[in-house]
Order: C-alpha cells, then sequence, then structure tokens
C-alpha cells in the first residue's frame, strides 16, 4: 500500500495556518519568471538570473553583517560569514554549468527581447563591490532612474567598505597608523598597508586573529574572480566579440574588469615573504 503521511500524522490541511508556499513566498516568486519571448531557453536564461540575485542578496546579507561585527573587532562571527559568502560564490560558479547548456543559436532566438537591459545594471552586483571595496562611482548612472536604487548605492559609499574595516583592525593590532583611503573611489593598493600584512604573514602566530581574516579575504576574492573569469569564457562562448546589450564592447570591457584587484595587498604581499 502507498504511503499516506496522514497516518504518520502530517498535518494535510493549510486552510487555517500557514503552508510551505505561504512561508516562502512562492506565488510572487514563481509567478516572477516571465519569458518575454517563446524560446525555449529564456526560461533557463531568466532563472539563472533570478536566483544569482537571490544568492547575492544573501552575499550582502552577510558582508554587511560581517563588517558590522568587524567594526566592534567582533572576529568569529566575521569568519563564520565571510567562509559562508565564499561557499555562495562557488555556487554561483557552478551555476555557469547549467547555463553553458545554451548555445548561440539558443540564444540567438531571444537575444533581442533583452533591449538593452545587461546585468551590468545589477545594483546588488554593484554593491557587492562597493562593499568589498570597488568603489567605482561611474557605475552608479544607470540607476539614477530608480531613487531608491541610487540611494542605497550611495548610502553604501558613505560607510568604511568591509577591507577598509580589516586594515583599521591591521593598524589598531600592529599600532600603526595606516592610511584610510576615500569612502567614493576604488581601493588603490598602499605600501604601508602591505608591509602591516606582511608582518603579519612572517609570523602569524603573533597575529593569528589577523592571519585567520587575511587569509578568509583572499579566498572570498579568489572565489568573486572565478566568478569573473567563468562569466567571460561564458559570454565569448555565448556571444563571441559582439557588442553587449548593455552598450558596452562586451567581452573586451569584461576582460578589463578581470584586472580589478579588491584587496591587493593581499596579493602584493605574496611576492615579498
Ligand atoms: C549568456 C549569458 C550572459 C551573457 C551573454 C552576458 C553578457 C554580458 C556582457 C556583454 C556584459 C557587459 C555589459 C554589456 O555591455 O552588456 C555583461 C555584464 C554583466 N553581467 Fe552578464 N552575461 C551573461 C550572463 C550573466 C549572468 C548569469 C549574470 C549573473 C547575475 C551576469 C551578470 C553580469 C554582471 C553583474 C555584469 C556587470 C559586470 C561588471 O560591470 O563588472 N551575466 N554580461
Ligand atoms: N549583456 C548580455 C545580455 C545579458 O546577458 C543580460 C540581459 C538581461 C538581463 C541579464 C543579462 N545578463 C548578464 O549580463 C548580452 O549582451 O547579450
Amino acid at each position: 500500500m502507498a504511503e499516506n503521511p496522514e497516518d504518520d500524522g502530517a498535518r494535510m490541511s493549510f486552510k487555517d495556518a500557514m503552508s510551505y508556499g505561504d512561508y516562502l513566498s512562492l506565488d510572487p516568486i514563481l509567478g516572477a519568471s516571465k519569458p518575454l519571448s517563446t524560446a525555449h531557453d529564456e526560461m533557463l536564461f531568466i532563472i539563472q538570473h533570478q536566483t544569482s540575485e537571490l544568492w547575492m542578496r544573501l552575499a550582502l546579507h552577510e558582508l554587511d553583517a560581517a563588517r558590522t561585527a568587524l567594526t566592534r573587532g567582533d572576529f568569529p562571527p566575521v569568519f563564520k560569514m565571510l567562509t559562508r559568502v565564499a561557499r555562495i560564490f562557488e555556487q554561483l560558479n557552478n551555476a555557469w554549468d547549467v547555463l553553458r547548456t545554451m548555445t548561440p543559436s539558443d540564444y540567438t532566438e531571444f537575444r533581442e527581447d533583452l533591449g538593452q537591459s545587461s546585468g551590468f545594471q545589477s545594483h546588488q552586483y554593484r554593491l557587492i563591490e562597493y562593499i568589498l571595496g570597488n568603489r567605482n562611482t561611474a557605475m552608479m548612472r544607470v540607476h539614477e532612474h530608480r531613487v531608491d536604487l541610487h540611494r542605497m548605492l550611495t548610502q553604501e559609499l558613505t560607510q568604511p567598505s568591509l577591507y577598509d574595516v580589516a586594515v583599521a583592525r591591521l593598524g589598531e593590532a600592529l599600532g600603526r597608523d595606516l592610511p584610510s583611503g576615500a569612502l567614493d573611489t576604488p581601493h588603490v593598493a598602499q605600501p604601508a598597508i602591505e608591509d602591516a600584512w606582511a608582518q603579519v604573514y612572517r609570523d602569524p602566530e603573533a597575529q593569528w586573529t589577523l592571519y585567520e581574516l587575511a587569509e578568509k579575504l583572499v579566498d572570498l576574492e579568489d572565489y568573486f574572480r572565478r566568478w569573473r573569469f567563468n562569466h567571460v569564457t561564458t559570454v565569448e562562448r555565448v556571444i563571441g566579440f559582439k557588442r553587449g546589450t548593455g552598450g558596452t564592447s562586451g567581452v573586451a570591457y569584461l576582460r578589463r574588469m578581470l584586472e580589478v584587484e579588491l584587496f591587493p595587498e593581499l596579493w602584493n604581499v605574496r611576492g615579498q615573504l
């Protein structure tokens, strides 16, 4: 006889109680995948982006809380949250395997329907970059028509980045005065910061907590770089060297973005150990 979960005590009526779908707001979530064309692969394209945005939402939640904890010098939760963010990026990196099943022929069927929309206009992606310290304000203009989103980005730039806060903790622990940099420009490598990290790496036992923080940040950037690399490789595979719908040169633009370093001193220091 087939199993009837009711016999095992499962609640079967949700007329008067919150159900799974209620709790997760599945009606709006699932109702939001709305292909514009009849092309079979457009659903894949939409779901891929929507799930990415949900994971980015979680990454932002974690990064913001990590920054708050790091500001008060509470390291253990910071480590836990940064590990989770690296795992989220790993998840996003693995997701490219699904999207790669879409060929150029499949994509061409609906690319025109995308108009001039592009991932370039993802405000959450930009917020992640801003919170990590890559604060290129030129990227904000595409959000001018959305006052609420523009305000979120502007508000992010009023706070020190996660990396700025990490450097502040580093300076404190070593008793050194380290440069703090501007809030509204991308972080630029500073020899004094590199030297401070070098002190940590030369004697990890003496500053174990900062050593662990440094490695968590490197790990995070490592996964982030892999995301950028997977993106540009997928883009080349699917649209070759066509211009992007967002108006950039496409692959050439994305290749330049591969050169962006979030925590440059942490990479540079490796050469001097
Ligand atoms: C077939 C799949 C994809 C293609 C052909 C593609 C293409 C492009 C191109 C050409 C650009 C440059 C901007 C432009 O001119 O449009 C771009 C930027 C971007 N795309 Fe994609 N993309 C794809 C999938 C994805 C996915 C799955 C995401 C995940 C959310 C994503 C997120 C982004 C982001 C965040 C940018 C801005 C990058 C930056 O400014 O550094 N893309 N994409
Ligand atoms: N920039 C892409 C279009 C694209 O990928 C896209 C379009 C709308 C929403 C998300 C997108 N994904 C990433 O850029 C292209 O040029 O084909």
